[in-house]
């Protein structure tokens, strides 16, 4: 057993660890965490010369900032199980090393997320990224309530020298925590794009087809998606484009994937589902008008928005089935019976905060399997839904619009959808942007609101 609360020095966690793996005559797991100061992209900049090949960032509206540094383990499974696959083995894994943490996202921590469909197509771009990929880095920032913590995460083998693992890892670490703010220029990087439009016709085409399927009663309510082709001289700046999103997305989860020279980068404002404890939190967020260009215009579209029938009937699938699964694995649903308005700089959404009081044995990665995907990414009833965006889309959605997020040694983390977002390869991104389809959705309209959505990777992508 290992445990880094015992430890007054990372020295003597490894040296222990080294001691233990000789004893036993098997790997372990040292986990050592410390105070740190640090500037989450200046780390997340600086893991740069390291190349490692997993890189994980994650910023949530309320504060808290993970990034995570290379890799110890890289859990990857499909299928319909996977969710419960990661889960088990996550739990044999913590089993086997006894960890114990102070606070919570510190530690062992999985960073990663899932596709949206269990099984991917044999799409190219996506080949990076398998039906769920949850990754412990290998150096983990955690930042909360002003405060900041490194878990250097490694395994340790019967062979190892303690001294030279402890000055590699002493001088990583001092690499990744170097303080370079007087370099702040480098974030404001600018990048000229040229965007092309994937299949547009075509997608109008299928939202009529789903209106008329819907007329015709084979479903309620269907999420369709496009996607744009964007490319720029040079390759893309991450670091500045997390920057620049999360400058520019306040109210939203912030988030990159990088596997094996990949990107997968977006600002969502959607949570998918937070675990705090017994605690289980998700949005329903779903309708969605534009901004004002003055106050009142804003107010008037807001108010617009809420007493739109169509866009509460979107809104109000999304509850609706939340509220179903929530009760499969809580004891106890509250729901506001009315949406409220949550804005982000390009667009406004009906939002509807939902929180369960989980069963004993509720586990976060169950509430996951349950819950995705919404109607704000699939439809209803959902596996037809979700049957006829295969059919009607004419790309391969990968990690469009699914589950991103982290869980901790607890259990406790949270998850996004993976909506506003692109997949980035060297010097070219595909953004995903999409909508919900009911039967009074017009082709036209929708159209004007993907566009809409597609706005904040765009600009983070090129402004200055
Ligand atoms: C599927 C997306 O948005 C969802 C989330 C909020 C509002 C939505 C809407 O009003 O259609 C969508 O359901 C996307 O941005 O790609
Ligand atoms: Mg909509």
């Amino acid at each position: 057993m290992i445990d880094d609360l015992k430890y007054a020095s990372m020295a003597e966690a490894f040296i222990n660890g080294v001691q233990k793996a000789k004893q036993e005559n098997k790997d372990k797991l040292v986990t050592y965490t410390m105070e740190c100061e640090s500037q989450p992209l200046q780390f997340y900049r600086n893991s740069e010369k390291l190349k490692m090949d997993f890189r994980h960032f994650w910023s949530d509206p309320e504060g808290v900032t993970l990034v995570g540094v290379g890799s110890t383990l890289d859990l990857t499974a499909d299928g319909h199980s996977r969710f419960d696959s990661i889960q088990t083995r996550w739990l044999a894994f913590l089993k086997e090393h006894q960890i114990s943490i102070e606070h919570a996202g510190t530690g062992p921590v999985l960073m990663g997320g899932f596709s949206f469909n269990p099984v991917l197509t044999a799409a190219e771009e996506w080949t990076n990224y398998p039906a769920a990929a949850m990754v412990l880095p290998q150096f983990l920032l955690t930042q909360r309530e002003n405060k900041a913590w490194l878990t250097v995460n490694k395994r340790v083998t019967p062979k190892d020298d303690p001294k030279a693992l402890i000055a590699t890892i002493e001088e990583q670490k001092n690499m990744l925590l170097a303080d370079r703010t007087d370099e702040e220029g480098y974030f404001q990087t600018h990048q000229d794009l040229q965007v092309t439009a994937l299949f547009p016709t075509e997608w109008k085409a299928s939202v009529q087809k789903a209106v008329d399927k819907m007329k015709a009663g084979e479903l309620e309510k269907i999420v369709l998606s496009r996607a744009l082709r964007v490319k720029k001289e040079g390759s893309l700046n991450i670091p500045a484009l997390l920057y620049r999103l999360k400058q520019q997305q306040p109210n939203s989860f912030v988030f990159a994937i990088e596997r094996f020279g990949d990107a997968f980068v977006g600002a969502t404002p959607e949570r998918l589902v937070k675990r705090e404890g017994t605690k289980f939190y998700a949005d329903a967020l779903a309708g969605t008008a534009s901004r004002g260009g003055t106050q009142a215009e804003d107010e008037a579209l807001g108010q617009g928005l809420l007493n739109d029938k169509k866009n509460r009937q979107e809104h109000q699938f999304v509850v609706k089935m939340i509220k179903d699964d929530f009760e499969a694995f809580c004891d106890k649903v509250i729901i506001p019976d009315r949406p409220v308005l949550y804005k982000t700089r390009d667009v406004q959404h009906l939002y509807t905060p939902i929180y369960g009081h989980g069963k004993p044995d509720a586990h976060l990665l169950d509430a996951i399997s349950k819950i995705h995907p919404t109607p704000a990414m699939g439809g209803t009833p959902k596996e037809k839904a979700v049957a006829l965006i295969s059919e009607l889309e004419s790309h391969e959605r990968g990690w469009y619009s699914a589950p991103v997020g982290w869980i901790d040694s607890n259990g406790n983390g949270e998850f996004s959808v993976a909506i506003r977002s692109g997949l980035i390869r060297g010097n070219e991104a595909r953004l995903f942007a999409g909508c919900g389809i009911v039967s009074d959705s017009s082709p036209t309209e929708e159209f004007k609101e993907t566009e809409m959505k597609f706005r904040p990777m765009l600009n983070a992508l090129k402004e200055e």
